[in-house]
């Protein structure tokens, strides 16, 4: 079994993630962590006929990087995502995402099951033959890549739901993960969980020596502050791709443009 195929999944258990069926892209270009081109995907109706959710959506993005991905609800974005994380596979399209990635679920009790702390972050790591001392350190750097330091001995029942979100994060990190693809973590938080996991990932990307990539589904346009790059949604397509300050500034152009309709 290819341990990088491995997601943590809501059965509190490692199981195989489904294989990504799409064509790879032939020359996983250096630099890049996730590219895609035409990503095509339908579900199918009650009457079998396809239903067309995503459509010719294609994005690139870099290693190293914090990315979000926005859009109004229903437009795509945890499709999208899902068929990154090789959960679902896309109708046509061409997909490279650079292994290990992770999915990180909006619910860490799906993710964190171990009694400790501890234990949690060294739960995937059995597979990888470590020494006791090796696992210890892979622990232990997660742990200060989150911030969480300070909490390997707690009980996990004792956490808050962001200092869960982080626990989830320093798994994946701590068995190398290259993608972490995370899907609105934030959104049952208090102000203060949010911005610790936010920061948490961040820190995760620019301290990390793995050139570890994240990419980030929200609503929220204020977490773009936090951001590299951007892509924003809708209707089950692209529309925009890029820094986040010119995603930011061609999303608030559309919403005061679809706000001056509805009063005009
Ligand atoms: N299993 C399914 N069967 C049929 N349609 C589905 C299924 N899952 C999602 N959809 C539809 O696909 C579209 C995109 O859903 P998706 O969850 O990807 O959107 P989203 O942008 O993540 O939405 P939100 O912001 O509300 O979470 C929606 O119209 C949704 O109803």
């Amino acid at each position: 079994m290819n341990a990088h195929s491995l997601a943590r999944f809501p059965n509190g258990v490692y199981s195989r993630a489904a294989p990504i069926r799409s064509q790879q892209s032939k020359e996983n270009s250096i630099g890049v962590a996730i590219e895609g081109h035409n990503l095509n995907f339908s579900f199918a109706s009650r009457q079998a006929k396809a239903v067309p959710i995503l459509r010719d959506c294609s994005l690139r993005i870099p290693c190293g990087q914090f990315w979000m991905l926005l859009g109004p609800n229903g437009c795509g974005k945890s499709t999208l995502l899902k068929i990154l994380a090789g959960l679902l596979n896309p109708t046509s399209g061409t997909l490279y995402v650079k292994v290990p990635k992770t999915f990180v679920f909006q619910n860490p009790d799906h993710q964190v099951v171990m009694p400790t702390v501890e234990a949690d972050v060294a739960f995937g790591l059995g597979k990888f033959n470590l020494t006791r001392d090796e696992v210890r350190s892979r622990v232990s750097r997660a742990l200060q890549a989150v911030g969480m330091s300070e909490y390997m001995q707690r009980s996990v029942q004792t956490l808050s739901g962001g200092q869960k979100q982080r626990v989830a994060i320093a798994g994946a990190l701590a068995e190398a993960c290259k993608v972490l693809l995370m899907d609105e973590l934030t959104t049952f938080l208090d102000e203060s969980d949010q911005v610790g996991v936010i920061k948490a990932v961040r820190n995760s990307v620019y301290t990390s020596s793995a050139d570890v990539t994240a990419l980030w589904v929200t609503h929220r346009l204020e977490e773009l502050e936090y951001a590299d790059g951007a892509i924003y949604m809708e209707d089950g397509k692209v529309v925009k791709h890029g820094d986040a300050t010119s995603i930011r500034s061609f999303i608030e152009a559309r919403q005061s443009a679809y706000i001056k309709q509805i009063n005009s």
